[in-house]
This record gives structure tokens, C-alpha cells and sequence, in this order.
């Protein structure tokens, strides 16, 4: 009977703590000003898009300006020592958000708990190449590091894959890490989204603010189908289709198609190297409204994982137009098709199946 009576009492005191325990919790989390940091993993930190990306994130442009980081660098050996420059810029720059660098050549220190990975890491498309030549190469890097990820990161580690291939790398890297759920692994399209965005404003004359729902359907290649069939503007007399204002079916079935399809190969001819401020800006803005949400009405272009959406293979990692809400992707649904663009998208789907079986030819 005493022993009951101890038993009892026992369960009430342990009870009682952890009632207040949570309480005290609770109203810290009022009480605090500050919230906890969030790793920022940056592969390839050395190069290009890892220095026009790093800063950015510093000053949450990413996560927004209330949301401290921790940024995780990691390259490879020979550019070890540029990679000790970006820390000690980063240190420098005395960014307020900023509560930690960790710069490395390890994959498995960089990957540790890590809560957002920006797969940039991967040798460029040079002028004159195709991305298929740099695809041997970068899906072996994607093999290596999707297992790092798997073991390391935060459970909940969302992945946005930058380099070349990227919608390959994408599924290599998923396929590889089987315990990732598909729905946090994405590849980069958002820079083709806001390469049809700039065209179209430079058409118009109009502002970024004032265009929305352009799609980018497919590989991030020249195959991509940029679609401006849903895409509207708002004007002083309410919103308006695109294609209504343009009104040159020609220009947006030919030139602007074509313009956006091979920016980036423009930009490689200008600059002699792949664009980085861009790319970087662009990421940001794909991280940004996949955590934070996009706004209501909205849509963006992302690299996802295809339920077999719009008649796309599953299985493929194929960009659609989605909306985000709570830190999670949903494909927009139901937008008509018409005939011209339904041979675009199938298309460029029809090269994702070829890369992704070049991928596996060359990972065996
Ligand atoms: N998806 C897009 O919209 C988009 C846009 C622009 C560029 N890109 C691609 O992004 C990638 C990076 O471009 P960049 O201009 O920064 O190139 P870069 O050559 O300047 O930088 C790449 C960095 O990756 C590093 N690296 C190589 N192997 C690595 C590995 N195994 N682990 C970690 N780091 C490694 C290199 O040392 C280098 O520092 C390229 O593949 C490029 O084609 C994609
Ligand atoms: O085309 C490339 O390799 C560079 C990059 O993907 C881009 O679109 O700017």
C-alpha cells in the first residue's frame, strides 16, 4: 500500500516538472528576442556563385532580416585557401545576422545539421559546351555528397541544387539519399523564371512588381519551355493577360522563347564565365518563397519531383509552377494546355529521360 502511495507521489513530482518545465519553455519563447540560427550549407564556396551567394545570405536576404545564420562552406582541397578568404571577407564584414562560419573541405563536417543546403559545388559549363559534357563529373560529386547529407544534416534539411546538371544532380542526389524525402530536394529554375520575368518588363516597360505567373516547364537547358499563357500584368485598369498586351504571338512563340532558353549561354559569351550574381539572387529568391511562402495569387518555377503532374513522368525532377505555403512546394494544378505547349514540355521531358539515363551510365 505505501509503495502505491510512493509510486504516486512520484509520478505527481515528475509530472509537476515537466509541466513547468514546458511552461518555462513556453515563455521563453515569448521572452527571447532573438531566434535560433539556421545552417546554411554552401558547396562550391570557393567559386563564383559561392561569393556572390555567401553575403546575401549573411545579410538575409534568404531568411529574412530577423533570422540569424550559420553559414557551412565547403569546397575542395586546391581551393582550400580561397576559401579561407571568403571566411575571413565574411568575418570582416561583421554581418549582425551572421553567428558563425564554418569553412571546410570535409563534406561530412560541412553537411553536419545542416538545415539548408545550396548544392553550387561542380565544374562549370565552359564556352562552346554543352551541359551533357559536364555531366560525368558533377553526378559522381552528387552520388558522394547526397550520402553526406543523408547521414548529417537536419532531418528536415532542405536541398536546392544549383550546379549543372542541375535537374539531374537533383535526382542523382535523391536517389542517392533515399531517406530524404522528395519533397525537400529541388533543383535551380528560378533564375530562368526571372530571366522571363526581366524580358517581359523590358518588352512592357513595366515593373517586377506589376508581373506574375510566367512558367518555366522542364530541364534547366536550352529546352526549357518559358510560357507567359497564364503569366498577367496589372495595370491601371486591373490585371491583364501578358500575351493581351505584347500582342505579338510571334515575338513570345520565337525570340523571347529562345532569348530566355539561351541567356545563360549569352552570359557565358559575355562574360567568359557563367552568370553568379544572378544565379546567387535567384537562389535566394527560390529558398526564400519555398521557407517563407509565396505571396497569395502568386506562383514560382521550381525543379521538383514529378507526381505525374501535367502528363510529366514521375519520377523526373522536372520544373512546374508552384505555390509554397508552411515551408512546403504544391504544384499548381489545373492550367490549360494548348497544343504548342504541350510539344514544349514534352520536349524538354523527353531530355531529362536522356540525361537521366546518360546520368546512370555514367555513375556505373
Ligand atoms: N541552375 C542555374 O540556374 C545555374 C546558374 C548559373 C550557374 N550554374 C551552375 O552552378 C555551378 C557553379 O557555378 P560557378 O560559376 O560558381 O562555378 P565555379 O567554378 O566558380 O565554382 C564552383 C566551385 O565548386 C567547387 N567544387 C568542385 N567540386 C566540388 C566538390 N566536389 N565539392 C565542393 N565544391 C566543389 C570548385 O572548387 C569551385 O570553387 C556550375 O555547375 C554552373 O554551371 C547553375
Ligand atoms: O548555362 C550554364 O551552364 C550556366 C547557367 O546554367 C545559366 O543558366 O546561366
Amino acid at each position: 500500500m505505501e509503495n502505491v502511495e510512493w509510486l504516486q507521489k512520484g509520478l505527481v513530482v515528475l509530472l509537476s516538472i515537466a509541466f513547468f518545465w514546458k511552461l518555462i519553455r513556453y515563455m521563453w519563447s515569448f521572452l527571447k528576442t532573438e531566434k535560433d540560427p539556421v545552417r546554411v550549407l554552401v558547396t562550391g564556396a570557393a567559386g563564383q556563385i559561392g561569393y556572390a551567394i555567401v553575403p546575401m545570405i549573411a545579410r538575409g536576404v534568404m531568411l529574412g532580416l530577423d533570422q540569424p545564420v550559420i553559414l557551412h562552406l565547403l569546397d575542395i582541397e586546391p581551393a582550400a585557401e580561397a576559401l579561407n578568404g571568403v571566411k575571413m571577407e565574411l568575418i570582416d564584414a561583421a554581418f549582425p545576422l551572421l553567428k558563425g562560419v564554418v569553412a571546410t573541405t570535409d563534406v561530412v563536417e560541412a553537411c553536419k545539421d545542416v538545415n539548408i543546403a545550396i548544392m553550387v559545388g561542380g565544374f562549370p559549363r565552359k564556352e562552346g559546351m554543352e551541359r551533357k559534357d559536364v555531366m560525368s563529373k558533377n553526378v559522381s560529386i552528387y552520388k558522394a555528397q547526397a550520402a553526406a547529407l543523408e547521414q548529417h544534416a537536419a532531418a528536415d534539411c532542405k536541398v536546392l541544387v544549383v550546379a549543372n546538371p542541375a535537374n539531374t544532380n537533383a535526382l542523382v542526389l535523391k536517389e542517392f539519399a533515399p531517406s530524404i524525402p522528395e519533397k525537400n530536394i529541388t533543383c535551380l529554375t528560378r533564375l530562368d523564371h526571372n530571366r522571363a520575368l526581366g524580358q517581359i518588363l523590358e518588352r512592357l516597360n513595366a515593373h517586377v512588381s506589376d508581373v506574375k505567373n510566367v512558367i518555366i516547364w522542364g530541364n534547366h537547358s536550352s529546352t526549357q519551355y518559358p510560357d507567359v499563357n497564364h503569366a498577367t500584368v496589372t495595370t491601371s485598369s486591373g490585371g491583364k493577360l501578358v500575351r493581351e498586351l505584347v500582342a505579338d504571338d510571334n515575338w513570345l512563340n520565337t525570340d523571347f522563347i529562345a532569348t530566355v532558353q539561351q541567356r545563360g549561354a549569352a552570359i557565358i559569351k559575355a562574360r567568359k564565365l557563367s552568370s553568379a550574381l544572378s544565379a546567387a539572387s535567384a537562389a535566394c529568391d527560390h529558398i526564400r518563397d519555398w521557407v517563407l511562402g509565396t505571396p497569395k495569387g502568386t506562383w514560382v518555377s521550381m525543379g521538383v519531383y514529378s507526381d505525374g503532374s501535367y502528363g510529366i513522368q514521375p519520377g523526373l525532377i522536372y520544373s512546374f509552377p508552384v505555390t509554397c505555403e508552411k515551408g512546403q512546394w504544391s504544384i499548381v494544378q489545373g492550367l490549360k494546355i494548348d497544343e504548342f505547349s504541350r510539344k514544349k514540355m514534352d520536349a524538354t521531358a523527353n531530355e531529362l529521360i536522356e540525361e537521366k539515363s546518360l546520368a546512370y551510365s555514367c555513375l556505373n
